[in-house]
């Protein structure tokens, strides 16, 4: 794949036409520090009730984009909206609209949980009557009201990321933006995390959500914009991404007997198209065969094993995930650099 190359979902129609249902949208959102380009015309739009996965390696431009969607931070040139409000021009109202989860906890000494939220529902202007009301019903959407009593410096670290979205819920903000939620997390936590990201995606809240564990976010996000070296590679639904980066398939063939590994290698080996791969697991008795053929095809190629007596135990598919999909395209992002270094070069 070449750096321009976007996997992009199709759109339903008229959904970014006047009336857009987009709640965020960037417009080649630029980043200059000195000569440096944090972010290089990025345009993305999230809709009503989305969650994208927002992913890259150290240094992609995600804090970058975030800090400017959150009004901490200008572009040099391009711009973004917020359910129509400008993140740049209109930044008081952007932090009524957002909410925005660091993936840093603060220090908040000698303060229970419930303490701590009545403090931010203060700080985000909640009038004394509707506090207690509203402190409940974002702990009860968090499943934080068992732990109300508790100092936060004592709980657990998955438990202070579920105080951190119910701080960041108390004003009801259309869009919530979390770096890294699940970093970190015991199994259980993240399970935890999952169903409640979920839970707020379905009362129609908007997330954008960056996470380095990709099998963990591909479990929740419907989007996915995958940037590195500040330049957008991969954007769309994650169906759509996924076909577009890993288009071809992994089988494998598990042999009854790992002395037919070899045999079965080869035979595949004269049967497969010249861009097709087999490769032979050490130690193993594994085939595998990386290919785009039809299910037919791969129908024949196993009665064609079975005929020449080699022992099938297991013929399966090994299922694409978001994390070859993110290899696929940061490699294809050092091949761009190396070509750019030798353009320069010469
Ligand atoms: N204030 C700044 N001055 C100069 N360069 C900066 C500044 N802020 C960020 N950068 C550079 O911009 C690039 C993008 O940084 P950014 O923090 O957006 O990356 P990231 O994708 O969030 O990375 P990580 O996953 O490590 O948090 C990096 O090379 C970083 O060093």
């Amino acid at each position: 794949m070449n750096s321009t190359t976007q996997a992009v979902a199709p759109e339903p129609a008229g959904v970014h036409a006047a009336g857009s249902s987009a709640v965020v949208q960037t417009h080649e959102l630029t980043k200059r520090f000195g000569d440096f380009v944090a972010l290089d015309r990025l345009s993305i739009s999230v809709d009503r009730g989305q969650i994208l996965g927002f992913i890259g390696p150290n240094g992609a431009g995600k804090t970058t984009t975030i800090r400017i969607l959150v009004g901490l931070s200008k572009p040099t040139s391009g711009h973004a909206t917020i359910s129509g409000i400008d993140c740049t021009g209109q930044s008081k109202k952007i932090k009524r609209a957002v909410g925005y989860m660091p993936d840093k906890f603060g220090v908040y000494d000698n303060m229970r949980v419930r303490e701590y939220l009545d403090f931010f529902a203060a700080v985000y202007g909640l009038p004394p009557r509707q506090r207690k009301q509203r402190i409940a019903e974002v702990m009860d959407t968090t499943n934080c009201t068992y732990m109300q009593d508790k100092f936060v410096e004592s709980l657990s670290h998955g438990m202070q990321q579920r105080v951190g979205i119910a701080r960041i819920m108390l004003h009801d903000p259309e869009v919530l933006i979390l770096d890294e939620p699940a970093n970190g997390l015991d199994p259980q936590a993240r399970i935890e995390m999952r169903e409640i990201l979920l839970n707020l995606a379905a009362m129609g809240k908007t997330l954008i959500v960056t996470s380095h564990i990709l099998p963990e976010l591909s479990r929740i996000c419907n989007t996915v914009a995958i940037l590195t070296g500040g330049k957008l590679r991969a954007f769309g639904s994650l169906d759509s991404v996924m076909k577009e980066l890993c288009p071809r398939q992994t089988f494998e063939v598990q042999l009854l007997d790992q002395a037919q590994a070899q045999q079965a290698a080869d035979w595949i080996e004269g049967w497969k198209d010249d861009d097709e791969i087999v490769t032979v697991m050490t130690g193993q008795s594994l085939v595998r065969l990386e290919t785009n053929r039809t299910e037919r095809a791969l129908a024949d190629l196993l009665r064609e094993l079975v005929t020449r007596d080699i022992h099938v135990a297991q013929f399966r598919e090994v299922p694409s995930d978001l994390e070859d999909a993110f290899v696929s395209v940061t490699r294809a992002g050092d091949d761009d650099s190396v070509a750019d270094d030798a353009k320069a070069a010469s």
